[in-house]
């Protein structure tokens, strides 16, 4: 088992990437902190999906506590630790995995789009991980961090203005945040999945024909799925990776590379 007896905490651990994370994690023996937005949540109609996990992790045999809590807000971070030690002693693992993504257009962007996009995806990911790295710090254990970043803080979306500078923050978060915690024996890297089908793009790919451009796009030839990426991040965020720090590991079944 790759995080037998690890205490991981998972932010956006609710729905799509981040219940695949908490669920991988769980199998791979670890106790889980699971993190979520019933706001987010109601927004897709999902109000319940918390139960879902905690009931999912149950099955496992492992424990796991939900926590509430909107990212983007400067005490959640300190509050998800205090949980997290509260009920399992200690933080061996944070899955910085949070995020929304609003497609609009850029001319008539409206700033409360892209201040609450930059607030949960880039200030919510700063101040979880500096909630994270200042609990493993203490504790003296070190620690390993693996932020959700993406494709998209590579390549461009017309649509995406707002969203894929968050992506290209939180990578480069994770480059210099393993410099300033190498130190402490804090790693830190990030995954970058491609397209995964989940509730983010759900709307955005009923379109057929941008579902179909996709899918010719990717050399594996189909969507990502969630447990694609969740499986790099609990082997980033394993002993496994232990000499592996400021990567960043693309997860996109190829997308990236194939220009021709
Ligand atoms: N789906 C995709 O194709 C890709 C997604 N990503 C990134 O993966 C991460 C997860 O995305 P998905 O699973 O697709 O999204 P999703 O919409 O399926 O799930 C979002 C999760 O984040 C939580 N959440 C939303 N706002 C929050 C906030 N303010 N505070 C705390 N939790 C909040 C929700 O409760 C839910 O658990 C995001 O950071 C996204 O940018 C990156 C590349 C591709
Ligand atoms: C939500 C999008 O489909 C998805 O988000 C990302 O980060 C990827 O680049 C895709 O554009």
């Amino acid at each position: 088992m790759l995080l037998k007896d690890k205490i991981v905490i998972v932010t956006g651990a609710s729905r799509g990437i981040g219940r695949a994370i908490a669920v991988t994690a769980a199998r791979e023996g670890a106790d889980v902190v699971l993190n979520y937005w019933g706001d987010n949540d109601a927004a897709y109609d999902r109000r319940p999906a918390i139960r879902e996990v905690l009931d999912d992790i149950a099955s496992l045999g492992r424990r796991a506590i939900a926590v509430e809590g909107n990212v983007a807000a400067r005490e959640t971070g300190p509050a998800l630790m205090r949980a997290a030690v509260d009920a399992f002693g200690r933080v061996d693992v944070l899955a910085s995995n949070a995020g929304i993504c609003p497609f609009h257009a850029f001319l008539d962007m409206p700033p409360e789009v892209f201040e609450t996009t930059m607030a949960v995806n880039l200030h919510g990911a700063f101040y979880v991980t500096q909630a994270a790295a200042n609990q493993m710090k203490a504790q003296g254990t070190g620690g390993a961090i693996v932020a959700t970043s993406s494709i998209s803080a590579l390549v461009g979306g017309g649509m995406q203005t707002h969203y894929t500078p968050t992506k290209a923050g939180v990578h480069s978060l994770m480059q210099s945040c393993a410099i300033a915690l190498g130190p402490y024996g804090i790693r830190c890297n990030s995954v970058m999945p491609g397209t995964i089908a989940t509730d983010l793009n759900a709307e955005d790919l009923s379109d057929a024909g941008k579902k179909a451009y996709f899918e010719k796009r990717i050399p594996l030839g189909r969507l990502g799925a969630p447990e694609d990426v969740a499986e790099c991040v609990v082997f980033l965020a394993s002993d496994r990776a232990r000499y592996v720090t400021g990567a960043a590991l693309l997860v996109d079944g190829g997308m990236f590379v194939n220009l021709q």
